[in-house]
């Protein structure tokens, strides 16, 4: 299968309300196009950056709902971000969800952003975020995630052809967020499909725009700043084509490189 239909719900986050988070998210995918094949939501979508409410949330079983509206929409589902409890201690986790309902991955968001206490509230991830999605080899990593060029590396080198991305990335900084994913498209010769969120907390604006980008770094689809669905199709031969046009994993120098 070369050709895949990704959404991204860009929507606004209710700060600490789960529910009509999740209602949010149900509605929306009554509005999915036909062709879809997989859907992506925002980063930390149950509450959005009410970190005060940890334990809280962890307490709501938020997986079964997914598991049924992937079964129901014959989708499968990157889930945004939840907050997950392990050994005592709180992870920004990620998880993937088969359209036959299970989940077939998580991945720990690694670098934990100081600019909104992250730190203070919850534990880096350890591992990577590489996993097949119907025999595609796919990454996955969160917001700050992006801004670590030598870890997205580290994970495209598994032959990883999507790199997906969820967010809730403040308005100030889009054009960071713009260039950053631009730039790990160019790079990694990977389609990046990234979802935002849109909307404000008390101490924040977010800059939607939700963006896929081919692996030649031409942007395909791109929101605005309202809430909206963004639909696009990928043509994963296109990765093949540019990597056979400039080898650039062929080429690497690895023993030049000291990032220690
Ligand atoms: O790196 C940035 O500017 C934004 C990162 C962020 O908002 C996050 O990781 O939640």
């Amino acid at each position: 299968m070369t050709l895949k239909h990704v959404a991204c719900l860009q929507m606004d986050i209710q700060f600490g309300d789960v529910k009509a988070n999740l209602d949010h998210i149900k509605a929306q995918f009554k509005q999915l196009s036909s062709k879809v094949d997989t859907v992506i939501l925002p980063e930390f979508w149950p509450m959005g950056y009410r970190l005060d409410m940890l334990a809280d949330v962890v307490t709501n079983d938020l997986l079964t709902p997914l598991h049924t509206l992937a079964k129901v929409h014959d989708v499968d589902i990157i889930a945004g971000s939840i907050p997950t409890e392990r050994d005592g201690q709180f992870y920004n986790t990620l998880p993937v969800i088969a359209r036959t309902g299970d989940v077939i991955f998580s991945y720990d968001k690694a670098h934990l952003f100081r600019l909104m206490n992250e730190e203070q509230y919850l534990a880096e991830g350890k591992g990577k975020g590489v996993f097949q999605l119907n025999g595609v080899s796919s990454a996955a990593v969160i917001c700050y995630d992006i801004r670590f060029p030598e870890w997205i590396k580290t994970q495209m080198l598994d032959d990883v052809e999507i790199l997906y991305v969820v967010a809730q990335w403040p308005k100030q900084r889009l054009d960071h967020w713009r260039t950053l994913l631009i730039a790990r498209a160019i790079e990694n010769q990977v389609y990046v499909v990234a979802c935002n969120r849109v909307g404000s907390d008390p101490n924040n604006v977010f800059g939607g725009h939700s963006l896929v980008i081919s692996p030649w770094g031409e942007v395909v689809s791109e929101a605005g700043n309202d809430e909206m669905i963004l639909e696009a199709t990928l043509d994963l031969a296109e990765v093949k084509r540019i990597r056979r046009e400039i080898p650039v994993y062929e080429d690497r120098r690895p023993d030049l490189y000291q990032l220690k």
